[in-house]
């Protein structure tokens, strides 16, 4: 069972200081803020090990199809990941929209978050990989795409250290940055990072830190690049015939 694997690798992989994932992406681990310290990872542990025993009433004992869906901001993950999930039985995971989440729920974590969005900056690995984590758990899905993760080099080893298992393949829409800012700017859904300020911020985090991500499964062999211009419904046509092809 994979997430009893899972188990038994947080068990084995005790945090330390060296341990990349213990630092943000863009700071090293002396600058972080007490908030930012790594989230106690002997928790996560002991949270997968009760629920161990869970497989037997109705948890799946394969692990998940999961796809990564990358592309800088406002290229149209969002919008390609609602017809994908409708089309071909994925659960969506939005890791943006679960960081949103914990901002609304008005706990602490959700105050540090929210400021790091603002400055359009990567939040600290473990706190995204925890709530993908958790919400992978709860769907309790067997086909997932994790939409706008991972942000940079640090969360792709949190997650595949955490989660204990890579992507199956990686979907990576490819925009101009004009294009971009134009439909992040008509977006108009309130979002405290869609000023030009901050989308600035965005597009330089994502050819710095994201595109490196992309690089490393492109040479996994595992990318699937899309050109994402033109109409969401024509650009759905090349993600259909990637998803068709492939066998779940
Ligand atoms: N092909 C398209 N042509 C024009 N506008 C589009 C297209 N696809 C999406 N949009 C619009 O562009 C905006 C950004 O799209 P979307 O939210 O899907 O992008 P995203 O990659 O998820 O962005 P972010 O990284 O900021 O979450 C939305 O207002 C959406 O309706
Ligand atoms: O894995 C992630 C995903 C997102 N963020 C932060 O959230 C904003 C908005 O993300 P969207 O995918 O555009 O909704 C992003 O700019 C980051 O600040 C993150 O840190 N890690
Ligand atoms: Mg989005």
């Amino acid at each position: 069972m994979w997430r009893r694997r899972l188990g038994a690798l947080l068990l084995r992989s005790p945090p330390s200081s060296s341990s990349p994932a213990a630092s943000s992406c863009q700071r090293s681990r002396h600058h972080l803020l007490p908030t930012e310290e790594p989230l106690a990872l002997n928790r996560l542990a002991r949270l997968f090990t009760s629920q161990a025993g869970s497989d037997g009433d109705g948890g799946h004992s394969q692990k998940p199809f999961i796809a990564f869906v990358l592309g800088g901001p406002g290229s149209g993950k969002g919008t390609q990941c609602t017809k994908i999930a409708s089309d071909f039985g994925f659960v969506h995971l939005s890791a943006g929209d679960l960081l949103r989440h914990e901002i609304a729920s008005g706990s602490e974590k959700g105050e540090l978050i929210l400021d790091i969005i603002k400055q359009g900056r990567i939040v600290p690995s473990e706190i995204t990989v925890e709530l993908i984590r958790k919400a992978m758990e709860m769907s309790n899905a067997n086909k997932v795409l994790i939409d706008g993760f991972p942000r940079c080099e640090e969360n792709r080893v949190a997650f595949e250290r955490i989660v204990g298992t890579e992507p199956d393949i990686v979907i990576f829409f490819d925009c101009p940055e004009d294009e971009m800012v134009k439909r992040l700017l008509g977006r108009n859904q309130g979002r405290v990072d869609d000023n030009i300020e901050t989308i600035k911020k965005r597009l330089k985090v994502f050819e710095s830190l994201n595109i490196p991500v992309v690089d490393y499964y492109s040479s996994r062999g595992k990318v699937h690049k899309i050109n994402a211009t033109g109409t969401a419904d024509e650009i759905f046509e090349a993600v259909r015939r990637i998803f068709s092809s492939l066998r779940f």
